[in-house]
């Protein structure tokens, strides 16, 4: 009876964070298996609407005051779903509570089934997914796994050849959330049309026992986060490679340097590799991970690894720096671009009868407390085997509140790094990212640095859409000129930052946003590029060159991108 009230208590704890099955894992003071308790929820999650209903009718909460609205659901699902049916003793109180109504549960299940006009249990699971989606409005995105193929180690073929030979191809998104149950376990994918190399899979599909995780050979990276160094690197092949030094400034855990290693590797087919990125991050302990990922992707021929070093205390017209042609900054920054882990389901609970004066008006109760006085919880559009967290699963959990200060702070940094950036004497592409949603760290920071003396004294502008590589010019998202409502994403007349960029200029700029079929979190990026490496006008002795030191790093926890390592 342990497995019940475990169940309840994962399903009522407040939110700390991390994936449901880490939550549970590492709950303390479960008494049955981590295991049993996921299966349980996981399955009677996906009845919660039908079994809801049934409790109701067959009205044992009324009858059985032992039952919560929690507890009564995972028993009646065990009752009429499971094999085994509820997991105690014969004689155990609970048990009774739930079988003395056998027949009227039973009555209630049937006419669920005939209503919906189902022939079979089966059918009625599928109708059920159907309809939870449809109120949840997950119909119409899904969240996948995104999997890029590191060239250093393999090629798309080679990986379609062996890792995904048991996949089957859908040709939309859409397309890995079948109709049927269980769209996790299946063994779909999806090419993606806008970045090369980069396939989705279900969320739920797990690689990391695979032999291409561990070595290497895929890497588990979200779409949005792909932009940046595709962006910079383009679709250049063997015939026309990119020519010169690359630095990423911000660059742990790792994500974008490697990227960019894997982008090189495929345009130096035939060529020795040699140390071409200048890769840094001013946290060592991030550092670390830096290297560890580089090591694992191969990249050690091609990366050079700064530990600890602030990009901002770097001199640019040091020698070492003299073939720097392109440089990717994708500084800290709020994070509101995440999408919550938080993928626990949110059960629809069964309401005792009460009262009509007393009785709640409005939908179902969602799962998050058991206690039968509490209001109405907002429908959340979270269901098992989604997760609102899915695209970036690379990165940490935003605080989800807004504080003006710290994103005025946010966006004096991030200008400050980039505008470092554009000063690096042979440098003719830059890009700029964030996985902030926010205007003020995103087309803000580019009018602004648009304007700024070495912008102007360099020549840099805005990689315009029509020069992009091709997958990205592909990309319908542009840049804002007001910041949208978190909620509904419309662009909001009370907007306090107004983006001062010309139309061609929010062209340029791409934008990823959460809660679209695109399924992606919300994401910002931006290529400056110039024509020529001559300075318009003499460029004054840089004052800032080792400037680091007056602003501070993000915590390490606070950071957007995480790496999910090779082998867990
Ligand atoms: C969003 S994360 C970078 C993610 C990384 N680009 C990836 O794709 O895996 C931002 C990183 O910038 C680093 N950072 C912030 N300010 C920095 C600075 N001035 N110099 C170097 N690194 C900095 C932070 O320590 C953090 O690791």
């Amino acid at each position: 009876m342990s497995l019940y009230f475990d169940a309840v208590a994962i399903l009522t704890a407040p939110s700390t964070g991390g994936s449901f099955k880490s939550r549970i894992y590492s709950a303390r003071n479960l008494r049955a298996s981590p295991a049993q308790i996921y299966a349980l929820i996981t399955e009677a999650s996906k009845w919660d609407i039908v079994l809801a209903d049934v409790i109701e009718k067959a009205d044992i909460l009324s009858l059985e005051r032992k039952l919560s609205p929690a507890l009564a659901l995972l028993l009646v699902y065990d009752h009429l779903l499971s094999k085994k049916g509820i997991a105690a003793p014969a004689a155990h109180p609970l048990r009774q509570a739930v079988e003395r109504h056998k027949v009227r549960l039973k009555a209630e299940f049937t006419k669920a089934r005939v209503r919906r006009g189902c022939a079979s249990v089966e059918q009625l699971k599928a109708a059920v997914l159907r309809e939870k989606r449809e109120a949840d409005g997950t119909n119409q995105f899904v969240y996948p796994r995104w999997v890029r193929v590191n060239n250093i180690r393999s090629t798309l073929e080679d990986q379609l050849r062996t890792t995904f030979a048991q996949y089957e191809r859908v040709d939309t998104l859409a397309g890995l959330a079948p109709e049927v149950d269980d769209r996790t376990k299946q063994k779909l994918l999806y090419m993606d049309p806008n970045i090369p190399d980069l396939v989705a899979v279900p969320f739920g599909a797990d690689f990391t026992s695979s032999p291409a995780y561990k070595n290497g050979e895929i890497i588990l990276q979200d779409k949005a986060s792909c932009f940046p160094a595709y962006l910079l690197l383009g679709d250049r092949g063997p015939k026309d490679p990119w020519e010169g030094d690359l630095v990423d400034g911000c660059a742990a855990p790792g994500n974008k340097t490697t990227h960019m290693a894997s982008l090189l590797a495929k345009q130096q087919k035939q060529k020795k590799p040699r140390k071409q990125i200048i890769s840094m991050d001013a946290s060592r302990v991030r550092s670390k991970t830096l290297q560890k990922m580089v090591s694992l992707a191969g990249a050690d021929p091609t990366v050079t690894v700064l530990q600890g070093q602030d990009f901002l205390a770097l001199d640019p017209m040091d020698s070492q720096f003299e073939n720097v042609t392109g440089l990717l900054l994708d500084p800290s920054c709020s994070g509101s671009g995440i999408v919550g882990r938080d993928d626990v389901p949110q059960l629809t609970l069964p309401q005792p009868k009460v009262p009509k004066s007393s009785k709640p008006q409005g939908k179902k109760r969602k799962r998050g407390t058991d206690d039968r006085d509490h209001p109405e919880e907002p429908q959340s559009k979270v269901t098992v085997g989604e997760t609102s967290a899915a695209p970036s699963d690379e990165n940490d959990i935003p605080s989800g509140t807004v504080d003006h200060d710290r994103l005025t702070k946010l966006s004096n940094l991030q200008a400050r790094i980039v505008e470092h950036a554009l000063k690096f004497p042979s440098a003719t592409h830059v890009t700029y990212s964030t996985c902030s949603i926010h205007l003020i760290e995103n087309e803000a920071v580019v009018a602004r640095l648009l304007a700024s003396d070495v912008a102007k004294e360099r020549g840099w502008r805005l990689l315009r859409r029509d020069e992009q590589p091709e997958g990205l010019r592909r990309w319908k998202h542009r840049g804002v000129r007001r910041d949208r409502d978190i909620e509904t994403g419309v662009e909001s007349d009370e907007s306090e930052a107004v983006a001062a960029l010309s139309e061609d200029d929010l062209e340029a700029c791409l934008r990823c946003w959460s809660g679209d079929s695109e399924g992606l979190g919300g994401f910002f990026v931006v290529g400056f590029v110039r024509d020529s490496q001559e300075d318009r006008v003499l460029v004054k002795e840089d004052s800032d060159a080792g400037e680091g030191g007056d602003h501070t790093v993000e915590d390490d926890d606070d950071e957007g991108e995480e790496w999910e390592g090779f082998s867990e």
